[in-house]
């Protein structure tokens, strides 16, 4: 059992359109909205006769690779041609294990007649044959283009008498109109004239001389063989005993095509003979070196390519073989997409859907019979089966997918069932149609067992053909639309069944039924053929079952109703017979069907994973930008501290500001010459004395508590500074943590080695502060005061100066000049010089103020830079494991979408070939 947590939906994960992504990074976008898929499918569908679902995406795939889009047949020379009556098919039961036989090793082309029988009879044995060689020889029919026509043959043989090549061509490719394989037409002739009008003027496709009596007229045949180009085929009365095999031999050496054998003589020529006998013409011509009877039509490829001993079978390009390689090249291709897929969505269950698929190539076709619940599909399959085994019969229950499959009617235990681990049956019975395909029943849907109607819908991917069984008394219903809309989301070919048309009670009745079914189907798949069967599968099964009784020996007695219902079940037959047959059209798309299912699932599995991808893509592209963005942005911080820091710095420079001007004041107000009395005291004591009082108060009021108060603002700013930084630190890698909690974990060690950046501390601004020295300062001060002082005064017996009186009349330094001048011309000069001097002191006190402002403010630049540049190694530091992983992400998304866009272009390839299966290679 395939387990999905909720399969109903499946096909939303799988077709939403591709998300709308931001502009701005450019992740591999999808080249074709999903949803438009189906529309084109089907309009392909409708135009070529070729079905098209293999290869959705392309727009109006050539019909083959041929220009003229037709292919013309191949076939290898020397090749056996066997022939048959229709009696010695119809009647012996032996001959089609012999005929099985002949077409695998060295007979390519099987010509059957009627031997002038009832042309029933030919049809008969023709259908039956074609049903036994498939595609592995041309069957022709002899002379009867309409039952060469009815069966799907490859081509008809025409006697001398019979219809004109051109004729018989035409109407073949008009009732082939769907292969894309030319008709072949042979002719009988008898005389080299005979021969040469068949091969020039009429176009045929190769010759068969007919030779009568016992000796070989070896003139006509090497005239024959100079001027005809087509092959030419012996057909000499008898071959089997040891002289004809050496003329056979011989005949084959002259260049001739091939041999035709009866049933009778080829059953006396041996496997040893046989190989023999080819064997030895392909060395003789490969010395030639010039292939021999090659035409227009056919091409020679087992004399160029090789002797037989090692291409087994004789015949023609195999259609099995190459589905045979096809289903290898496919395996692997998918092996890998399985491989692609895993690793991308690890999580992605559905891709148990395609390594089922997948390990199921080489079964056989899979008709999944689908159907509401109670429409009758178990009768429709019992009636395929032409017994009562699903059901009533061996087959327990239809609770759960059934696979029934062949089992020989001679084998140990022809009929029974195991239950497989998934819960899904295998039955095997011996019913011939199992032989050609596997068919499947399904529980029905619309029941009230939701987990019936999932079992089936996950089932429908696996499907190559779907056979959706509608019940008559209620066509169409609201869930059965539904359904064929999920089972169109896989691209699914479905064939209809209208069941129980017994049921209406007029043709009339019938005939609108079908016409509604249709009509709604076309329009809900918007495809414009539907294929609808009407049965009564019912009636058709009690036929089956009363004709193997033999209890029915006339159809006649049968009642009319009866009778139409056994024709339209015949029909339904007869289309799901035709798949079997793989030289038929249906037979080739049988194959196509086959080899396509797995490559849909594989397609919308990876439309799927690329669609997350690409999301994933996206976001991870984005982190990338986010996360260099957030780290980047610490730049801008730095700006921002900056500008915050102004108004510390404003303040640490006004109260350098402050303090120098109030020094500056007392400066000014104590080098006044009225202070000389107050200061002459110290002055003239000289240096020793004790400190002026001014000097001791500028220390003390004014310098000191200024110094510890900038050491205050100083501290506060370093730890301001500090503060900002852990808490933009950590706003840095919380916001890295949110985003990608994720990485987290292995990013913790990293912490302890940066978070260092954020704790040290900037110091160079407090240690101005505590570099400057206020009472050096002071110092200094009160020795210019004294300097000044002095220099005016100096030699003067300033004693006798009157400071007093000085200052009572003279209280400016303009006066106090003029009173000197008055007062002592001699110390005029002196006195003169003192503004001067003052001016000096005073500019000493602004200097040292201003050294110290523009100091402490280059510190306090420094420790801010530093700050910032300890953040900008901080969150560069824990930024980069989430930059890497980031970019580790998206390089690895990117990674895993090159992967799927490498498996999507093989698949197209693939379905390409599919496509163009029909045609050898
Ligand atoms: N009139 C008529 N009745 C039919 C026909 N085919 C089936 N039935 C009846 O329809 C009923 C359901 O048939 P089944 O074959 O069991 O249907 P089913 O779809 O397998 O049913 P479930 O397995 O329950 O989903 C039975 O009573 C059949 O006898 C038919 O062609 N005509």
């Amino acid at each position: 059992m395939l387990s999905f947590t909720s399969p109903p939906h499946l096909h939303h994960s799988l077709h939403l359109p591709p998300p709308l992504f931001f502009t701005k990074p450019t992740c591999p976008s999808t080249t074709q909205p999903h949803h438009h898929h189906h529309r084109h499918l089907i309009r392909l569908r409708r135009h070529s006769t070729i079905p098209n679902s293999i290869n959705p995406f392309q727009q109006q795939p050539p019909r083959t690779l041929f220009p003229g889009g037709y292919k013309r047949p191949e076939i290898k020379v020397p090749n056996i041609i066997l022939q048959l009556t229709s009696q010695e098919v119809l009647n012996d039961e032996s001959v089609v294990g012999f005929v099985d036989k002949a077409v695998s090793e060295h007979v390519g082309i099987v010509v059957v007649n009627g031997e002038g029988g009832s042309g029933g009879k030919l049809y008969e044995a023709a259908r039956f044959l074609n049903s036994v060689i498939k595609d592995r020889a041309f069957l022709m029919i002899d002379e009867r283009v309409d039952i060469a026509a009815a069966v799907n043959a490859s081509g008809v043989l025409l006697s001398d008498q019979g219809l004109p090549t051109i004729v018989a061509r035409n109407t073949m490719s008009d009732s082939r109109s769907e292969s894309v394989v030319l008709p072949i037409i042979a002719r009988y002739v008898e005389t080299s004239n005979a021969a040469l009008e068949a091969a020039d003027a009429e176009g045929a496709d190769f010759l068969i001389l007919r030779l009568n009596g016992d000796v070989l007229p070896e003139d006509l045949i090497r005239m024959s063989l100079n001027h005809i180009k087509i092959p030419i085929f012996l057909s000499v009365d008898t071959f089997g005993d040891g002289n004809h095999f050496d003329a056979a031999v011989d005949l084959l050496k002259l260049g001739v095509s091939g041999l035709v054998l009866s049933l009778k003589d080829l059953k006396l020529f041996s496997e040893e003979k046989m190989k023999k006998l080819l064997y030895s013409v392909n060395v003789e011509n490969m010395k030639k070196e010039e292939p021999t009877q090659i035409s227009e039509t056919f091409k020679m490829s087992s004399v160029m390519n090789g002797s037989v001993r090692d291409n087994t079978v004789a015949g023609f390009v195999k259609l099995e073989k190459r589905e045979q390689e096809l289903i290898e090249t496919e395996r692997s291709l998918l092996l890998g997409v399985i491989d692609v897929i895993r690793r991308a969505a690890p999580l992605m269950e559905e891709v148990a859907l395609l390594t089922d698929a997948v390990s199921q190539l080489d079964d056989p076709f899979l008709l999944v019979i689908v159907g509401e619940f109670n429409s009758g599909k178990s009768t429709v399959i019992n009636a395929l089966l032409g017994k009562r085994f699903v059901k009533d019969g061996v087959v327990p229950t239809t609770n759960e997918i059934t696979f029934l499959r062949y089992s020989k009617v001679d084998s140990y235990d022809p009929q029974h069932c195991e239950r497989h681990p998934d819960g899904q049956y295998s039955c095997y019975l011996p019913a011939p149609i199992l032989k050609e395909m596997i068919i499947v029943d399904t529980p029905g849907t619309n029941v009230i067992l939701q987990r019936q109607q999932r079992l089936t819908e996950e089932f429908v991917p696996r499907a190559d053909l779907i056979l959706f069984v509608v019940s008559a008394d209620r066509p169409l219903t609201e869930s059965e639309v539904n359904f064929l809309r999920y089972i169109q989301q896989w691209k699914k070919r479905v064939i209809f069944v209208l069941n129980k048309s017994d049921l209406y009670r007029s043709s009339d009745e019938l005939e609108e039924a079908i016409i509604f079914i249709k009509n709604n189907v076309k329009k809900l798949l918007n495809i414009e053929d539907v294929l609808l069967f009407p049965v009564s599968a019912r009636s058709a099964l009690e036929k089956k079952l009363l004709a193997s009784s033999g209890v029915l020996g006339d159809s006649d007695r049968q009642p009319a109703s009866s009778q139409w219902s056994a024709n339209s079940f015949n029909k339904l037959e007869n289309y799901l017979y035709s798949f079997l047959d793989g030289s038929t059209t249906t037979g080739i798309e049988r194959m196509k069907l086959k080899l396509f299912t797995p490559v849909g699932i594989a397609e919308q599995l990876i439309s799927s994973c690329q669609k997350t991808k690409r999301e994933e893509c996206q976001q991870s592209k984005e982190d990338v930008v986010l996360v260099n963005d957030i780290i980047n942005s610490v730049e801008e911080y730095a700006k921002t501290i900056d500008r915050d820091s102004i108004s510390w710095k404003r303040r640490s420079l006004s109260l350098i500001d402050n303090v120098q001007s109030r020094v500056l004041k007392i400066a000014e107000s104590t080098l006044q010459l009225s202070n000389l009395d107050l200061v002459s005291k110290y002055i003239f004591k000289g240096e020793k004395s004790t400190p002026m009082p001014v000097t001791a108060s500028i220390q003390n009021d004014i310098i000191d508590p200024a110094v510890s108060e900038a050491e205050k603002l100083i501290t506060e700013y370093t730890r301001w500074l500090q503060s900002t930084n852990a808490e933009k630190g950590s706003f840095y890698r919380e916001s890295l943590e949110k985003r990608w909690p994720s990485f987290v974990d292995h990013l913790n060690q990293n912490e302890l080695a940066t978070s260092g950046f954020l704790l040290r501390k900037h110091e160079t601004s407090i240690k101005v502060i505590r570099n400057f020295n206020a009472a050096a300062v002071a110092k200094q001060f009160e020795k210019e005061i004294r300097e000044t002082f002095l220099v005016t005064f100096g030699g003067l017996a300033a004693a006798g100066l009157s400071a007093s009186l000085l200052t009572s009349v003279l209280p400016t330094t303009l006066e106090d000049l003029l009173a000197l001048g008055l007062c002592s011309a001699g110390g005029l000069v002196a006195i003169s010089n003192f503004p001067a001097r003052r001016q000096r002191a005073i500019d000493k006190v602004k200097k040292t103020a201003g050294v110290l402002a523009h100091e402490l403010e280059e510190a306090m630049q420094n420790d801010l830079l530093e700050s910032a540049s300890s953040l900008e190694n901080y969150v560069k530091l824990i930024g980069k494991p989430y930059q890497e992983a980031a970019q580790d992400r998206l390089d690895k998304v990117l990674g895993t979408l090159n992967e799927l866009s490498v498996v999507e272009k093989d698949l197209k390839t693939l379905q390409t070939e599919i496509q163009n299966l029909h045609i050898s290679q």
